[in-house]
Parts: C-alpha cells; structure tokens; sequence
C-alpha cells in the first residue's frame, strides 16, 4: 500500500481513484464493510482504491487533551487498511489551515483537481468542510457537475447497533471486550515496543515487558489477562497493567506486562498485547510488598481464567 504523506505530496500519477473519507479509528466492521465495497470497485473500474484520513484527527485538533482515545495509532490503522487490500493511503495533516477550507474547495481543488476521483463511497453521516458543511447531497450536485459518481453506504450493524469507534471505545470502558471484538472484527489489542523500566518488577519476581504509551491516551486501563504476540512463535499468556503506576509514583500512562513461564530478553521487541479479561482496577497500596502480593493473585486469576477460555476453546466441536 503507498502511503502518501500531506496533500502537498499528490502527484500528477495520483489522479484518477475510487476514494473514501474519514478517521477509520479501529478500522472495525463499519469500516471494514464500506471499505471491501471501495476495493470492488476499484477493481472493476480499474483505478486504485484509495482512503483519505486525517492525522491528527479532527477531534484531537479542536478539543486536544478531551479528545476521545484512539483505538488505533497511525501505525496500526495503516497495517488494517493495508489487509483490506487498500492501495493507496493519502494521510491529511489536519491542521488550523486545512480545517478552514470550505466544502467547496475541499471537492473541487482536492477531489476533483488533485485526486481526480472518479468515484466516491462514503458513510451515511458524513460531513466535511469548514463547520462540517458539505454533505451528501452536495458531493452528489458536484459529481453531476465533474463527472464521477458517489454512493452512501447503509449502516452496519451488530445486535441492532450501528458499530462505530464511540462504540467500541464505550464497550471498552464498560469492560465489554466481547462486545468490542465483536465490533472490531478482532479482539481489541495494544502494540508497541518494549522499552527499559525501573526493573522493580524483577526484584518481586515479577519482571514485566514496559511498552511506553507515549501520548497515547487509551480506552482502557486496569489490569487484565493478556495474550502476547511476539514474544515467542507461539502466543504467550500474562497478566498486564495499564496505568500509572501510582504505587511506585509512576507518572507516565504505559502497559506492563508480566508472561507466564517466559525467560527471555524482550527489549526493543514490538509486541502485540491482546487484552482478553478485566481483573480489576490500578490502585495505589501501602507498600510495595502489598502490591507484590496482589500481582501474586491476579497472576494466579488470570492463569486459571485464560487456562479455561483455552480449554474451550481447544475442545473439539464433536464432543472427543
Ligand atoms: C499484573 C500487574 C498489576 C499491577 N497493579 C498495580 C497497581 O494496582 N498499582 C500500582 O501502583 N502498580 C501496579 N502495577 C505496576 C507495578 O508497580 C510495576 O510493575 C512495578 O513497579 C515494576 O515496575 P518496573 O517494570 O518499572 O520495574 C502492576 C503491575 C502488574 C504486572
Ligand atoms: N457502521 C457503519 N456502517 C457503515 N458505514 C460506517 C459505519 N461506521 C462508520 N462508517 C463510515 O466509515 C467512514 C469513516 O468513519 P469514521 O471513522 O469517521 O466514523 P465512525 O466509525 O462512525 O466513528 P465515530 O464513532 O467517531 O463517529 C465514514 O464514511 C462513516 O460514515
């Protein structure tokens, strides 16, 4: 999948797609639905399947610190989209400037002039320009008028409820990571790159994985029963933190994580933590020894959950 990075970066071989629009946070079945329809009709009308999305999002820009959290960094959403078998992917600085251009301009200089789309596949809701003016009646007066065609999905739903990233991110704050996966079309997970701690974890027989959440604000915090991607050929299962660490005056927001039966060196490694059960919420103990003493207890918790979510799921459907 090419990546093109900023609008200045569109070239004259660029022109001529089927395109869609938006934040794809998650790239979940909504997503994914809308998307396989994008990559369709590429292929019939043989132009390349292309995706427009914004970084940072409109959200992040306007409302900062109170923006939503993501579900998936740029990184991630990149890998997703790529998997759907989109060929293009055109990443918009979303800045003050880029925020003020009016619908207009948005489709006649953007769409029309420098994309060349030549057909357009967006979701019922969806508004753009300055003051989220434009909409789809208006791409379909400005398709009359340049000669590409637009089509508005329906919605797609699970259990009656349309799936969106508001969804999900609220199933994931109630716990629900079933209901989220259901969403996503995957279980929800976290990736990053294992980076050095204050090795406490190792002096209490707990040695944990550190993946730094940066300015990552995640939809998620607590601690969990995990499944590890990357560690080893096989997934590895843990127990894991997302937090603050208030016990040891932690300030930064990052995810720990301690495997099972695991003895190898893990730094600078990107693993993939796929978060399977909520065990509790972080809390701050007394002393380092208390603390020591509940991680003893969630290891064992999520030993004995993930060994029987394993048990039935390994169990032949014919009862052997
Ligand atoms: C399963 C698990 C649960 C944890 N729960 C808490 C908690 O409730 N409160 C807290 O302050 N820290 C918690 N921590 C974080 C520990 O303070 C941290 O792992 C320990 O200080 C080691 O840090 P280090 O990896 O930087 O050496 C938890 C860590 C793990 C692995
Ligand atoms: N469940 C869905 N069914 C069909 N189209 C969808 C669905 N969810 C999103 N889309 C469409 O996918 C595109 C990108 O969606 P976007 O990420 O902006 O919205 P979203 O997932 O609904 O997130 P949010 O909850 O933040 O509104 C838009 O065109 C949107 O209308």
């Amino acid at each position: 999948m090419e990546l093109i990075r900023g609008i200045h970066n569109i070239q004259p071989q660029h022109h001529g797609c089927v395109l869609t629009i938006g934040n794809f946070d998650g790239v979940h079945l909504g997503h994914q639905a809308l998307l396989r329809q994008v990559v369709a009709k590429a292929h019939a009308m043989q132009l390349t399947a292309t995706v427009m999305t914004f970084e940072p999002q409109p959200l992040e820009l306007f409302a900062g610190d109170k923006a939503p959290a993501r579900l998936t960094r740029f990184r991630d959403k990149y890998l997703q989209l790529k998997k759907v078998g989109i060929d293009r992917l055109l990443c918009v600085n979303f800045n003050h400037h880029f925020a003020t251009m009016s619908a207009e301009d948005f489709v006649e200089c953007l769409l029309v002039k420098q994309l060349g789309v030549k057909f357009l596949v967006i979701g019922d809701d969806f508004r753009f320009g300055q003051g989220r003016n434009g909409d789809f009646s208006m791409l379909v007066e400005a398709g009359r008028k340049h000669g590409f065609e637009v089509v508005s999905t329906q919605s797609f739903c699970v259990s009656e409820q349309r799936v969106s990233s508001t969804a999900i991110r609220q199933a994931l704050a109630n716990n629900e990571l079933e209901q989220a996966e259901m969403m996503l079309g995957r279980p929800y997970s976290i990736r990053g790159r294992v980076s050095h701690g204050r090795k406490l974890g190792r002096t209490i027989g707990f040695p944990t994985a550190n993946i730094p959440l940066k300015r990552r604000v995640t939809p998620v915090a607590g601690v969990y029963a995990v499944e590890v991607y990357g560690a080893d050929s096989r997934p590895v299962m843990g127990v894991a933190n997302v937090g603050h660490r208030p016990t040891v005056k932690g300030v930064r927001q990052q995810l720990e994580v301690h495997l099972f039966d695991f003895h190898a060196d893990l730094y600078g490694h990107q693993l993939e933590v796929v978060l399977r059960h909520k065990l509790r919420d972080e809390k701050k103990f007394e002393s380092f020894d208390a603390l020591k003493r509940q991680i003893e207890r969630d290891a064992q918790t999520a030993r004995v959950w993930l060994s029987e979510r394993n048990n039935v799921q390994l169990r032949p459907s014919n009862g052997i």
